[in-house]
């Protein structure tokens, strides 16, 4: 199955690159740490870049820091040393009020969904593209084909509590991707769902990052890694990023050979 918007013009945002154009940089974090409170800091010398149409997994031990290096991604902290760009634009100090513009090119699966309990399925997913000025008529058709992309044709009409996790978690996918961002951040997508479905899920990553969207992943999950030949990987281990090959400053590392 082709979702429509693999060949339609996004409703947002503007794709500059997909595949065989140059990449350049979506992200780009200079010495950056992270602290909560007074506490010490959970994130040190973060050093790397996201180029634009890449597809990363994030991986590392539980409590090694990758939710909170998710949540510098998609402007939920602020850093607490070094220098964050994104999308070409220096953020550490920007004011509060220029967020919101950033934030609308992010989608993002959070690990615990945060989908809108009073709303329906279909009216979380369709809540980004209504936010970005969609008539009724330009919502409809590609919420339902999302809905029925991730299984949930049937559920439209539910509301969150009447989901399971797992559907809840699909309903949260399909409503991060259904306006096509240009930075999707997912953190554990596919922690709720069957092997089958976290294929056809990666499948929707795959399909969203081919039309020139940068894609981060953070997972435990070896096998989703593996299965998806040409992403990157980036390591953290205790705050820190794990750098076997020296080259942090460059794209983190390939998957599987590739350079
Ligand atoms: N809001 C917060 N306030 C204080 N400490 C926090 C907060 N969020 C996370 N931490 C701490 O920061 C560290 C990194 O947590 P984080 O959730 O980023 O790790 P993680 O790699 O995503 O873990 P997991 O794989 O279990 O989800 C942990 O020591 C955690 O206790």
């Amino acid at each position: 199955m082709r979702l429509s918007w693999q060949g339609a013009s996004p409703v947002t945002g503007s794709k500059e690159s997909g595949k065989g154009t140059k990449l350049s940089e979506v992200a780009e974090f200079d010495s950056v740490g992270l602290r909560y409170g007074t506490g010490a800091e959970v994130l040190r010398d973060l050093d790397f870049r996201l180029g634009r149409g890449g597809f990363y997994f994030l991986t590392g031990p539980s409590g090694a820091g990758k939710t909170s290096l998710l949540k510098l991604l998609y402007l939920a902290q602020r850093p607490t040393r070094g220098r964050i760009r994104l999308f070409g634009e220096e953020l550490t100090e920007a004011p509060r009020e220029s967020l919101p513009q950033f934030r609308r090119r992010i989608g993002v699966v959070f690990q615990d969904f945060r989908l809108i309990r009073h709303l329906s399925a279909f009216d979380n997913v369709a809540l980004p593209l209504r936010l970005s000025g969609a008539t009724e008529e330009q919502v409809e058709g590609p919420v339902r084909e999302m809905l029925a992309w991730v299984g949930l044709a049937d559920r439209a009409s539910a509301r969150p509590p009447t989901l399971s996790g797992g559907e809840q978690q699909r309903v949260a996918i399909a409503r991060a991707v259904i306006n096509r961002p240009d930075l999707l951040v997912a953190d554990e997508p596919t922690g709720n769902v069957d092997a089958e479905m976290a294929q056809r899920l990666m499948h929707l990553f795959g399909a969203l990052n081919r039309l020139g969207t940068t894609v981060v992943v953070a997972t435990h999950d070896i096998g989703l890694i593996s299965a998806t030949p040409g992403a990157r990987l980036i390591r953290l281990e205790n705050g820190t990023l794990v750098d076997p090959t020296g080259t942090l400053r460059n794209p983190p590392r390939p998957v599987r050979g590739q350079s």
